[in-house]
């Protein structure tokens, strides 16, 4: 049995629909990311297992108690779920210890050595426990945000895009900070985030929400390289979409010949990630071989540090082999190559690819498939 389970849950505001009948399922201490484009319904989910909406129809369960079976709904605070939010929405007017124990009785009797101990679980240091909000940097204040959420032991945390007001590196360090306080306490955790490889890189599950329905669940390994249409392709990292005709797990296309991952035959457009190419100078044009060994010209390059990029041209089929072929049209590849590796615009290149490349089968390609279960 599931730790959390929705199952069918529809909300509406008026004529739009929020949420469209969504079914997920969360494991005991798992850990859930939650993505998809702004107005896709992630925050009425949200808001729904916290219980401050009700759905209008479809149930909520949490650990085998019913929290929400169409607009009967049982209210936040009885629900023992810790929320923290976007900012962190400490109270500004009490101290670092009086947000920490805010939930907590004060006729508790540990109540002062558990704020002490929320504070060290957090990386906090005990010196800050007199300040007032405004008196902590942004990471300190999502982290003190997150030690107010757990004081109460809750059953299930959300989070809201609890990072995104931090700056890069701080957003880093506290997301793994976080990751790891959250994994040591086993406590079981849904992310809503705007950031795709936050959302890869914290969670266990990920799922992708379009338009008021979960497109894709799965692990983030699955949705990134197995995703069910080219929306949550895009939507995960940048795709390198080429034609192709599929034969026995072998894709003839602009590259060669590639392997891919689905044994059914038939014309389909295959797709690879950038990071998938290697790209070595040749000085000899060479027939191409198997497994995406192709050649192309640089076109043109973008130095960004540790994220660089060459635009390539692929040689056409005619220029390869001066017979015709079906490739024969340029096509134009942006793929990300190492700083101390960058060619030079006109260079020749030979691209290989590893690994698999992911298929795309024509027909599921017009049509948007719901929700599959991986
Ligand atoms: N209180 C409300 N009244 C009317 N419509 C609402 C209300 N809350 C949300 N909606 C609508 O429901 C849809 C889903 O909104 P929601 O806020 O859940 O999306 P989201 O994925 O969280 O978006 P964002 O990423 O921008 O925060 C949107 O079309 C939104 O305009």
């Amino acid at each position: 049995m599931s730790f959390l389970e929705l199952r069918a849950v529809e909300k509406r505001y008026g004529a739009t629909l929020a949420l469209g009948g969504i079914d997920l399922d969360l494991a005991a201490g798992s850990r859930t990311a939650i993505v998809g484009p702004s107005g896709s319904g992630k925050t009425t989910l949200l808001r729904i297992i916290a219980g401050f909406e009700a759905p209008d129809a479809g149930r909520v369960v949490l650990d085998g108690t019913m929290l929400a079976d169409g607009p009967r709904s049982t209210p936040p605070h009885r629900r023992d779920i810790g929320i923290v939010a976007q900012d962190g929405a400490l109270f500004p007017h009490l101290s670092v210890a009086e947000n920490i124990g805010y939930g907590l009785s004060r006729r508790y009797v540990g109540r002062d050595a558990r704020i002490r101990d929320l504070l060290a679980m957090t990386g906090l240091d005990a010196s800050i426990l007199r300040r007032r909000p405004d008196q902590l940097s942004g990471g300190q204040q999502q982290r003190v945000a997150l030690a107010r959420a757990l004081a109460r032991s809750p059953r299930l945390i959300l989070l809201d895009e609890p990072f995104s007001a931090l700056d890069t590196g701080l957003r880093a360090h506290t997301r793994q900070a976080v990751s790891e306080l959250l994994t040591a306490a086993g406590i079981t955790t849904i992310l809503v985030t705007h950031d795709q490889a936050e959302a890869l890189s914290f969670a266990d599950q990920v799922a992708v929400m379009r338009l008021g329905r979960l497109l894709q669940i799965g692990t983030p390994r699955q949705l990134y390289l197995q995703p069910v249409d080219p929306m949550v392709a895009e939507f995960l990292g940048e795709t390198i979409r080429i034609p192709a005709l599929i034969r026995h797990g072998i894709a003839d296309c602009a590259l060669g010949r590639i392997a891919v991952d689905d044994d059914r035959s038939g014309e389909a457009e295959i797709m690879l990630r950038p990071e998938q190419f290697a790209i070595q100078p040749v000085t000899e044009p060479a027939a191409p071989g198997d497994n995406g060994d192709a050649l192309a010209e640089v076109i043109s390059v973008d130095f960004g540090g540790a994220t660089c990029t060459a635009l390539v041209r692929l040689r056409t089929g005619r220029e390869r082999t001066g017979a015709a072929s079906r490739t024969d049209h340029a096509m134009l590849l942006r793929l990300r190559v190492s700083p101390i590796a960058l060619p030079d615009v006109g260079t020749l290149v030979r691209l290989t690819v590893a690994g698999r490349a992911h298929v795309f089968p024509k027909d599921e390609q017009s049509e948007r498939r719901p929700y599959r279960s991986v």
